[in-house]
């Protein structure tokens, strides 16, 4: 017997119109990061997704095994798509792959707020954008984007230095956030070990030290002194033997974090309340995945919202 979706009273059954949040961004076709984090975490979060892909990738926990870019007219004809009929609160950009695809979404997304996170490396490693995307970025996006989301090493990558560079990570965060949008330079527990970001002095201000992961670290700049943003590390697996039970599903957290930004931005907050936010979804999320077993590589972050299902009686009357 077929199950049949239950049709309640409109007073009972409905809810209130969602706020619209548009991503940009490329398909995983592991599920853990690119759109498939975006729409589950707006999903999550009480948001209406719409969606404009700008490249497929062949990707699983293991690594990113190919990437095609979306014809940049395909790209514009999404856009021209969900703009006119259902305008955005906010956009959310990802992977945009190509530097007409930048440009194209700086030109068509003036004015309406706009989260950035320049993924320009996955997790696993591999490199999502060439010079050419990296000059778009700095020249197009990045002044007429509301706030830009980059870990450490993007932000190196942003401001033109070396990867090596041992600029501390409060002072990326205020060199980018002086190019025009604020910053959320995210840390995750790398920073915490010190490597290549926050300076001894730093840990000192956040009252942590060089050797603590206990806190990951994310770096607030709009324009004034940027502010530490810390909440509890979920221990990672590494060589490290004490932490060899840790997880190892962090696959998608940078895109879950800026879709949640992107969230709860909609929801009216105001951008420290939603970078805090932001942090403690990715937090949660992340423990709830912890124990999982997908894949053999970096398992994704968790993106289901009632697991386990509930009851059949429960959705289906
Ligand atoms: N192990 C962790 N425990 C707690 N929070 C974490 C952890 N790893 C990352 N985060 C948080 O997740 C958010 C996204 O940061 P992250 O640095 O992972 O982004 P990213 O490097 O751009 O990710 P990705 O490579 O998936 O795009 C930040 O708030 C960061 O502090
Ligand atoms: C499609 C896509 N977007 C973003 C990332 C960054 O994690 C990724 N690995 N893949």
């Amino acid at each position: 017997m077929s199950a049949r979706i239950a049709r309640s009273s409109p007073a009972e059954g409905t809810s209130p119109t969602p706020p619209v949040v548009l991503a940009i961004a490329a398909t995983d076709s592991g599920g853990g990061a690119g759109l498939a984090a975006d729409l589950a975490t707006l999903s999550a979060l009480g948001v209406h997704g719409t969606l404009v892909v700008t490249a497929i990738t062949a990707q699983d926990t293991t690594g990113v095994h190919l990437v095609h870019p979306v014809p940049a007219s395909v790209v514009a004809a999404q856009l021209e798509a969900v703009l006119g009929d259902l305008p955005p609160l906010v956009v959310k950009t990802g992977m945009l792959g190509t530097a007409d695809t930048v440009r194209l979404v700086a030109d068509r997304c003036t004015g309406i707020p706009l989260v950035v996170d320049p993924v320009l490396r996955a997790t696993t490693g591999a490199e999502l954008a060439d010079h050419e995307v990296l000059h778009a970025y700095r020249h197009h996006l990045l002044p007429v984007a509301t706030v830009i989301t980059p870990n450490a090493s993007e932000a190196r990558a942003l401001l033109g230095l070396d990867p090596g560079d041992p600029t501390p990570a409060p002072e990326l965060a205020a060199a980018l956030a002086a190019l025009g949008p604020a910053v959320v330079l995210t840390g995750g527990p790398s920073t915490a070990l010190g490597v290549g970001t926050n300076s001894a002095a730093e840990f000192a201000e956040i009252g942590t030290n060089t050797e603590s992961t206990d806190h990951c670290t994310d770096w607030l700049a709009t324009g004034g002194r940027p502010v530490a943003l810390t909440h509890p590390t979920v221990q990672v697996a590494d060589e490290r033997p004490e932490n060899r039970g840790a997880t190892r599903n962090d696959h998608g957290t940078g895109c879950t974090f800026a879709s949640a930004v992107a969230a709860r931005l909609a929801h009216g907050a105001d951008l420290p309340t939603a970078a805090r936010d932001a942090a403690a979804y990715v937090t949660t999320q992340l423990q709830r995945s912890s124990t999982w077993d997908l894949g053999t590589g970096r398992g994704p972050i968790a993106h289901t919202h009632a697991h386990p299902a509930p009851a059949p009686e429960e959705i289906y009357a």
